[in-house]
C-alpha cells in the first residue's frame, strides 16, 4: 500500500470518510460550511479520533480504532497548516522554523541550517529575525509554510490557507504553494472555498457534503459535469478550454483568442493545453465592440437570464463544443439601459487581467 488512506466515521460531526490519495496527489477539498472538511484534515492529523475506522500513510497505521492504534498528532509526519500562520509569538521566524527539526531530535547547527534553506525557499530570509507581531499576514502564512515543510513531512495538511489573507498578500503565497505543491511532487490535502485555488494547486478534487465525499473527479470534470448541488453553484466560473497559441493567448477550438494572465509563472508554452477561466462579475456586456485595450471581446448571443443575488446572470448559447455557455453578471439598471433580452446580440468584454490561465488538467485518477 502506498499512499494516504482515510475510512473513518465519527458520529458525533455525522462524518464517514472513504477516500484514497496516491503518493505525490494534491487533492483539493471542497465543501459548503459545516460540511466536515477540517474534521477530514483533523481525522488524518491525530487531532480527532474517529468512532470506527483506519487511517494508513503507506505502510504506516496512523489510526486503527480495531486494533486499538491511535499515533499522536506530532508522531505522524503530517503537518496541518491553518487559515492563520499559528506561530510562537515569543519566538523569532527563524526559531520558529527551527523548532520543527530540533522537536524531531536534530541538532541545533543542522536544524538552524534547515531553517534557514527553508526560509530561503518560501522567499523570507530577511524576516528571519522578526517576531510573529512584526510580520504581515502573508510574511508569517510564508513562515508557517517554511515551518510545515521543515518538519519533512509525508503529508501536507493545508486549511484555507489563503483565506485570511488580503487579496494584494494571497497571490506570493498561491504561487509559493504552487512551487510547493505541483513542482515539488508533494502528497498533499487542502481545504479551500475557491475553485481557482483548486484549479490552480490540486491534481484532484473531492466536494464534501453532510460528512461525506459526494463527488471527485478533476477540477475540470468537476466543472463541466458537476454531479452535485455544490458542484453545480461552484462551477458558476466561466471557463473556456483550449491551446496557447502565443504568450497570455488561448484559442478554442472554435477560433475564439482569449488572452489572460497566467499565474504560474510562464510554464504555459504555445501548443499547451491549458483552460481560461473568468467570474462572470468581471464580465460586462456591450452592444458594439469597444476599442479599448487590453480587453478580450467576445461575441455572444443571449439565450437566458435570470437573477442571481443582486444581479442579473446573463448567459450566452452553448459554446460550439458542447461546454457550459458563458454568463456575465450585470446589472439590473445595465439590463434596463441595454435592453438586454434573449436573442440579442452582444459582446462580453472582460480584461486580460481578469482571466486566469492555467494549464489542462490531467484525467482523474480513480
Ligand atoms: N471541535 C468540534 N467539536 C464538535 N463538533 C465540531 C467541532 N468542529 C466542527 N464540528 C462540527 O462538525 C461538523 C463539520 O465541521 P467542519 O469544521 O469539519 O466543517 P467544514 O467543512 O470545515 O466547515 P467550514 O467551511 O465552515 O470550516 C459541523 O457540524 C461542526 O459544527
Amino acid at each position: 500500500m502506498s499512499g494516504l488512506r482515510v475510512r473513518a466515521r465519527l458520529d458525533a460531526r455525522d462524518a464517514a470518510f472513504d477516500l484514497t490519495l496516491a503518493d505525490g496527489e494534491v487533492l483539493a477539498v471542497l465543501g459548503p460550511n459545516g460540511a466536515g472538511k477540517s474534521t477530514l484534515l483533523s481525522l488524518v492529523a491525530g487531532l480527532v479520533r474517529p468512532d470506527h475506522g483506519t487511517v494508513t500513510l503507506g505502510e504506516a497505521v496512523l489510526t486503527d480504532t480495531d486494533a486499538g492504534v491511535f499515533v499522536p498528532a506530532h508522531a505522524r509526519g503530517v503537518a496541518l497548516l491553518s487559515q492563520r500562520a499559528l506561530l510562537f509569538p515569543h519566538l523569532s521566524a527563524a526559531a520558529n522554523v527551527e523548532f520543527a527539526p530540533r522537536s524531531q531530535g536534530r541538532g541545533r547547527a543542522a536544524s538552524r541550517e534547515l531553517a534557514r534553506r527553508w526560509l530561503r525557499a518560501v522567499d523570507a530570509e530577511d524576516l528571519a529575525r522578526r517576531r510573529p507581531a512584526q510580520l504581515s499576514g502573508g510574511q508569517a502564512q510564508r513562515v508557517a509554510i517554511a515551518r510545515a515543510l521543515a518538519a519533512q513531512p509525508r503529508v501536507l495538511l493545508l486549511d484555507e490557507p489563503m483565506s485570511a489573507l488580503d487579496v494584494t498578500a494571497a497571490p506570493a503565497v498561491r504561487r509559493l504553494l504552487r512551487t510547493v505543491l505541483r513542482e515539488q511532487g508533494r502528497t498533499a490535502v487542502i481545504v479551500t472555498h475557491d475553485l481557482l485555488d483548486a484549479l490552480a494547486l490540486a491534481d484532484r478534487v473531492v466536494v464534501v457534503e453532510r460528512g461525506r465525499v459526494v463527488e471527485s473527479g478533476s477540477v475540470r470534470s468537476v466543472l463541466t459535469s458537476p454531479r452535485s448541488a455544490f458542484g453545480a453553484r461552484i462551477a458558476g466560473v466561466n471557463l473556456l478550454s483550449g491551446r496557447i497559441v502565443e504568450h497570455g493567448a488561448l484559442e478554442t477550438p472554435w477560433g475564439t483568442v482569449v488572452s489572460g494572465t497566467e499565474e504560474t509563472g510562464g510554464s504555459l508554452h504555445a501548443g499547451a493545453a491549458a483552460v481560461a477561466l473568468f467570474r462572470p462579475a468581471a464580465v460586462a456586456v456591450h452592444l458594439e465592440p469597444p476599442h479599448a485595450s487590453p480587453r478580450n471581446v467576445l461575441p455572444v448571443t443571449i439565450a437566458e437570464m435570470e437573477v442571481h443575488g443582486a444581479a442579473v446572470r446573463v448567459r450566452g448559447a452553448e459554446n460550439p463544443d458542447g461546454s457550459a455557455a458563458l454568463a456575465a453578471d450585470v446589472t439590473a439598471a445595465a439590463v434596463a439601459d441595454l435592453d438586454l433580452a434573449p436573442g440579442r446580440r452582444v459582446y462580453f468584454v472582460v480584461k486580460t487581467q481578469e482571466v486566469q490561465l492555467h494549464p489542462a488538467l490531467p484525467a482523474p485518477a480513480g
